[in-house]
């Protein structure tokens, strides 16, 4: 079952440049923004268990947005696991990584993205049958140049790294043979969804999927 969960996690991911992580913090703001997100040319999102509406929002979207591929992001235990796969998500990713996360997504049938940042944590990762992770928070962690140096003794390992990516630094991660999409907030500003200018983020969106890779 893992194959196939994989293979499903590389298609939504590779499927567009860049995935947009998403708070909301208002309920109302869920369909608009995925819908001007996948309008743009980005219909995979992570929405971020940050804020208490966060899984009614995925479940939201999952009704009433159908062109969009729902996420849910900040996973940091098994319940959260659940809540979010009971919600609907189609992929679920977390910053790093426990034991009960592993158990959690061994028993379900959603794909799961686990945070990875030093080779002992990549390798730990690929014993247990992960090969594509999250490298987060990217630009802290060592940025572009710290993922290139991961690729030469972990070939067969890629990554979605997030965690200060902008549209100024996104080429760099892009262009590294073990990047499959990068992830991030810009897309969908604060104060955009603050003022409901969903114009504005869907020309955030077809911008950021422009993005060439690799
Ligand atoms: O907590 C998680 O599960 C996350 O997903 C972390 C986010 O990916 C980053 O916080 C996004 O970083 P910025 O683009 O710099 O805002």
């Amino acid at each position: 079952m893992k194959k196939r969960k994989t293979e499903k996690l590389l298609e939504i991911l590779s499927g567009q440049p860049v995935i947009p992580v998403l708070r909301i913090d208002r309920i109302a703001d869920a369909v608009p923004l995925t819908r001007a997100l996948a309008k743009g040319g980005l219909p995979a999102v992570e929405i971020t268990l940050r804020t208490p509406d966060a899984l009614d929002a995925i479940r939201l979207v999952v009704d009433e947005v159908p062109e969009a591929i729902v996420g849910a992001g900040t996973i940091l235990t098994g319940k959260d696991f659940a809540g979010a796969a009971v919600a609907g998500a189609q992929f679920i990713v977390s910053p790093g990584t426990t034991q009960e996360l592993l158990d959690a997504a061994t028993r379900s049938e959603v794909p799961f993205l686990p945070g990875a940042v030093t080779p002992s944590e990549v390798m730990a990762m690929r014993d247990e049958g992960y090969e594509i992770l999250k490298f987060f928070p990217a630009e802290q962690a060592g940025g572009a140049a710290f993922l290139k140096s991961l690729a030469s003794p972990l070939p067969s390992v890629r990554f979605c790294p997030t965690g200060g990516i902008s549209p100024k630094n996104a080429a760099d991660y892009l262009s590294l043979p073990n990047v499959v999409c990068i992830g991030g907030s810009w897309v969908a500003p604060d104060a955009e969804l603050a003022a409901g200018n969903w114009q504005a983020v869907e020309e955030l969106a077809r911008e950021a999927a422009k993005l060439a890779r690799r």
